[in-house]
C-alpha cells in the first residue's frame, strides 16, 4: 500500500531523511518511533505528498506522488485521513462544522445526509450529541476524537496519525490508542502512527520502525524492539537520552 525508497530530504544544510526505506502492506499498523526532531513529522508529509524529496520516491498502490500533477495528488490525497499534532480544528466552528466542511464540497449529499454521517462518526469515535460543541469547551482527549471524526467521514483506506497521544494523562491515551485500534479493525484501514510515547507503539504497532540518524535504524515486532540489546534501541525505548554528539 505504501512503499518509500531511499527518500532523501534536507532544509538548507540541515539532512532530515538520509536514505529512508520501508514498506507499510494493505491493513498493517506500523509505528514510527524516533527522537523529537528526528523527522517523523516531516516524514509522514511525504507519504501524502505535502512535502516533495530532494530524492527517492514515495508510492501510494504503485503510485509514485512526485510524477503526479496537483489533480493526481488531491485524488491519491483522498485514500488518506490524517490526524494532526493538536487535533488542528477550527475554534470557530462547531463539532459538526469542523467534521462536516469537506463533505459539503461533495456534490450529491443531502444536508440530511450529512448530518446522519457526522452523526455515525461522532458514535464511532464516542461522542455522540456532540455536534453543536465548539472545540474549546471539550478537553484534549475529546479534541483529538473530534480530529478523529474528521479523518475518517470520507472512510479512507490508509490512516496517519501524528503523535495522537501527546500531552494527554495515561488514561486519556489510553482510550485515544483504543479508538485507534478500532477504527483499524473496523474500517480495516491501513495505519500509520507516529509516535514517542512507547506504551502506544506497544500498543498500536504490528511492526515498530525505528528513525534514527535520518535512516530506518531498526524495525521489528513491538517484542523484538522491547527486547533489543542494540544500545541505541535499549536507551530509547527504556527513556534513557542519548548524547546529543551521537546524532550528528
Ligand atoms: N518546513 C520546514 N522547514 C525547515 N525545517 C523544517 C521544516 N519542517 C521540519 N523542519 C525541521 O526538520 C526537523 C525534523 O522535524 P519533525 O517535525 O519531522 O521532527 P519529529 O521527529 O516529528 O519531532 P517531534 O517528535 O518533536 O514532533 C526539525 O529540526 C524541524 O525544525
Amino acid at each position: 500500500m505504501i512503499e518509500v525508497r531511499n527518500l532523501r530530504k534536507s532544509f538548507g544544510a540541515h539532512k532530515i531523511l538520509e536514505g529512508v526505506t520501508f514498506k507499510v502492506e494493505s491493513g498493517e499498523s506500523v509505528v514510527i518511533i524516533g527522537r523529537s526532531g528526528g523527522g517523523k513529522s516531516v516524514l509522514l508529509k511525504h507519504l501524502i505528498g505535502l512535502l516533495s524529496p530532494d530524492s527517492g520516491s514515495v508510492l501510494i498502490d504503485s503510485e509514485n506522488l512526485c510524477t503526479l500533477n496537483e489533480r493526481q495528488l488531491i485524488r491519491v490525497r483522498s485514500k488518506f485521513g490524517m490526524l494532526f499534532q493538536g487535533a488542528a480544528l477550527f475554534d470557530s466552528l462547531s463539532v459538526a462544522e469542523n467534521i462536516g466542511f469537506v463533505l459539503r464540497k461533495q456534490k450529491g449529499l443531502t444536508d440530511g445526509e450529512i448530518r446522519n454521517k457526522i452523526s455515525e462518526v461522532l458514535e464511532m469515535v464516542e461522542l455522540p450529541g456532540t455536534e453543536n460543541k465548539k472545540p474549546s469547551e471539550l478537553s484534549g482527549g475529546m479534541r483529538k476524537r473530534v480530529g478523529l471524526a474528521r479523518a475518517i467521514i470520507y472512510k479512507p483506506q490508509i490512516v496517519l496519525y501524528d503523535e495522537p497521544t501527546t500531552g494527554l494523562d495515561p488514561v486519556v491515551s489510553d482510550s485515544i490508542d483504543k479508538l485507534i485500534l478500532r477504527v483499524r479493525d473496523q474500517l480495516k484501514v491501513t495505519t500509520v502512527v507516529v509516535t514517542h510515547d512507547m506504551r502506544s507503539a506497544r500498543l498500536l504497532g504490528q511492526r515498530i520502525l525505528m528513525l534514527h540518524e535520518g535512516k530506518i535504524y531498526f524495525s521489528g515486532t513491538p517484542e523484538e524492539i522491547f527486547n533489543s540489546t542494540d544500545p541505541v534501541m535499549h536507551r530509547f525505548v527504556n527513556g534513557i537520552s542519548i548524547p546529543k554528539e551521537h546524532y550528528f
